[in-house]
């Protein structure tokens, strides 16, 4: 897989290698960016191929195969090629997302690059124009974070793998909540960098478990995760999660604690925590049945059944759902209106929401840590680590 992503990257650099770079000053390429998000003419087309080369955000292979094959319909027209063979995975790879736009016209692909390149180049730290998009914060290597428009927006930076959370992660994670509870912004934001909004926890986190203090190192992450879950149960303001792509176990359950979830349809939402020998967390074993039902809830956190964010978003979890090609655009202009609502306000009626419960809701943290102690310690979870680990297993 790595071998794989390696080699998309080349052929991702060599098939976008067209044209000498155009310079262009800020304010003249966003009134181009805002013309191209309209239309798409062989211009606005050209200048969003010259846009891709100078994307900061890794897009995920996800997002550059879609531009691959956007740009091949667009400039050759239908799929040309002959299929390559089962075992060629990137050329296959390829051919697969190009030959899937079927007879597409050349101009709808021209347009549909455009708007993806629009799209992309929205979500770019440097962007102009976008809330959360200034003034990037310093201290953080596993996440982006941003403040600006009255919106603080804390973004998982490990698109390579996924924006798995490594131990820094959730120690950082931590330390950002706790900045941006406490800073001049009205609403935060939480979302992911790449094609995944996060695969969960970074299952190598627990090879310190496997080694000779098994006790201690479980104890010590339940600990953290205690502590870190308790961060997401005290923020005191307005919290949105805008889940960019597929979602695996913690970055799920979690939900349940935001106040708003806007979804890309690409989205998809996994609680495996059976396949993985361990048990709900996030306080999802309480939030879950009470969001949509015991009977849902048990198909997710038992059976670990993945949903799709329209199911999730008719099950009562996701707030709203968004074509993946304007998610970035309808989203921030909407938090963009949110975030000029009185502060103060909105601040008390989210407490006033949460406190009912916030004794609940820590006591059942603190018991779901318990439970997930022992299962970490349990045969069922080192199996179901170390298939992933050797590569035996994948979700
Ligand atoms: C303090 C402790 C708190 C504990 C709290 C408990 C939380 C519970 C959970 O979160 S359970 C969920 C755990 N997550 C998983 O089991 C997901 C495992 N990952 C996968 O199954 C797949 O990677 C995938 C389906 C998410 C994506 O598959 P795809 O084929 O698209 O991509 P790759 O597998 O090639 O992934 C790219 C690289 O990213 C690495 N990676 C992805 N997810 C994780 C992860 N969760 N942990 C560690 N590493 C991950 C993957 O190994 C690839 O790395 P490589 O390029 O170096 O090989």
């Amino acid at each position: 897989m790595a071998a794989a992503a390696a080699g998309l990257a080349s052929i991702w650099r060599l098939s976008h290698r067209l044209r000498p770079l155009q310079v262009i000053s800020f304010p003249v390429l966003q009134l181009h960016m805002s013309r191209i998000a309209m239309g798409g003419s062989q211009k606005d087309f050209e200048m969003a191929v010259n846009q891709v080369k100078r994307l900061k955000n890794e897009p995920g292979n996800e997002v550059k195969l879609k531009l691959y094959a956007l740009y091949k319909q667009a400039t050759e027209g239908p799929c040309n090629m002959p299929k390559p063979g089962m075992f060629d995975f990137i050329n296959k790879a390829k051919w697969d997302s190009w030959n899937a736009l079927g007879n597409l016209s050349k101009e709808t692909a021209r347009q549909n690059y455009v708007e993806l390149v629009s799209n992309l180049s929205a979500s770019e730290p440097s962007s102009p124009g976008k809330p959360g998009a200034g003034r990037k914060q310093a201290g953080y290597d596993t996440l982006v974070v941003t403040s600006e428009d009255g919106i603080t927006k804390i973004m998982f930076n490990r698109p390579t793998k996924k924006n798995a959370l490594n131990h820094q992660m959730y120690q950082e994670l931590m330390a950002a909540l706790e900045a941006a509870g406490k800073d001049d912004s009205a609403i935060t934001v939480i979302t992911g960098n790449g094609d995944y909004y996060s695969s969960g926890n970074d299952l190598n986190n627990f090879t310190d478990s496997l080694q000779d203090d098994i006790e201690k190192s479980a104890q010590n992450a339940a600990i953290l995760l205690r502590n870190f879950v308790g961060c997401f149960i005290d923020f005191p303001k307005p919290l949105i999660a805008m889940v960019n792509g597929p979602a695996v176990g913690i970055p799920v359950t979690l939900l349940g604690l935001f106040d708003i979830i806007y979804a890309s349809d690409r989205a998809t939402f996994h609680t495996p925590f059976s396949h993985l020998g361990q048990s709900p967390e996030g306080c999802s074993s309480y939030m879950f049945p009470k969001i949509m039902g015991s009977a849902k809830a048990a198909e997710m956190l038992i059976f670990g059944k993945k949903i799709t964010a329209k199911e999730a978003c008719a099950q009562g979890l996701v707030t709203e759902v968004f074509p993946d090609s304007t998610f970035q655009k309808e989203v921030w202009t909407r938090l963009k209106v949110y975030a000029k609502l009185p502060p103060n306000a909105m601040r008390i009626s989210k407490q006033l929401i949460r406190n009912m419960e916030k004794e609940k809701l820590h006591a059942i943290n603190s018991e779901e840590c318990r439970v997930l102690q022992s299962r970490w310690q349990s045969e069922e979870c080192a199996n179901a680590v170390m298939n992933f680990l050797s590569r035996k297993a994948k979700l």
